[in-house]
């Protein structure tokens, strides 16, 4: 699917990591706005499929195209700049746990400003104004001054939330952002990510592994298997068990075919077998 507003596109994007293919012929593109889901078991090529869109990885062949600059072929200041424009937000949120809060969020603007910056002294009163509005954005404002490492794991991944925020992103990366939260703090986090997509006109690539989640939030969902695209299509009407159809129908191993059904157990009930046959 191509866009006339296109932010970001890959086209034949294979990574080859030794003998593992880690991403094979992938293409895809996704316009501005767009809240795309990269789903997949782990594995799947979800990571590395992020990683080559903020330029963290040199594609073994393909094209990457982000904010109508292609990747692979820039360096330095070129790279910074684009990054820039990116937000990322990681499983593990990566925040510096004995520095406050506001300082953690003051470092998503390093890329800005020149030289290191040692304590909130240390950043122009400007930059801490707005820091604490972005705090105020994910609900956090009277943690501040806290340190980053006494939040729970739902507050600190809106600490990296608003950390992000401080580059005024175009395109917001998220890998497995709730893979290490419980489901209320998981919902929480979702929401708020497209609560912010939606306020700032944001285009925003998520990996999950959650099959309902990705289905209740998303616009799009793309599915990966093996490193290959298997799935593209809206969200919406789409079911759980026509996503899980399409990876059973693809599952070759007994362990995938495990993950699968995994997946399914709990949420509908479903028989493995009736999705396979
Ligand atoms: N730097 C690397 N060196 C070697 N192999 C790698 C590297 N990065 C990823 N891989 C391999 O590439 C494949 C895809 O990994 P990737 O991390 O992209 O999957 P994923 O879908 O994000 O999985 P998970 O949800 O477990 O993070 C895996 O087989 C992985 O072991």
């Amino acid at each position: 699917m191509t866009h006339s507003n296109t932010v970001l596109r890959v086209d034949g994007l294979t990574k080859q990591f030794g003998d593992t293919t880690a991403l094979s012929d992938v293409s895809l593109s996704v316009g501005t706005g767009e809240i795309v889901v990269l789903l997949g078991l782990s594995g799947s090529g979800k990571s590395t499929l992020l990683r080559h869109i903020n330029g963290l990885e040199e594609p073994t062949a393909g094209a990457v195209e982000v904010l109508g600059q292609a990747v692979p072929q820039l360096s330095g200041r070129k790279l910074r700049e684009l990054r820039g424009r990116i937000g990322f937000i990681f499983q593990q949120f990566e925040l510096v746990g004995p520095l406050s809060v506001l300082e953690n969020v003051l470092s998503g603007s390093l890329g800005t400003l020149r030289g290191p910056r040692l304590g909130l002294f240390s950043y122009p009163r400007d930059y801490k104004r707005r820091a604490l509005e972005k705090l105020e954005r994910v609900g956090l404002l009277d943690r501040a001054y806290q340190r980053a490492d006494t939040l729970s794991g739902g507050q600190q991944q809106r600490v990296a939330i608003a950390r992000a925020l401080m580059q005024n992103p175009e395109v917001l990366l998220a890998d497995e952002p709730v893979a290490s939260l419980d489901p209320e703090s998981s919902t929480q986090v979702m929401s708020l990510i497209r609560e912010i997509a939606a306020d700032d006109g944001l285009t925003v690539v998520c990996s999950l592994h959650q099959v309902d989640l990705a289905i209740s939030w998303a616009d799009r969902i793309v599915g990966l298997r093996h490193g290959e695209l298997v799935l593209d299509m809206p969200a919406a009407g789409l079911s759980k068990a026509e996503v899980m159809e399409i990876y059973g129908r693809v599952a070759t191993s007994t362990a995938e075919l495990s993950a699968v059904e995994n997946e399914l157990r709990g949420a509908r009930g479903l028989d493995m077998a009736e999705l396979v046959s």
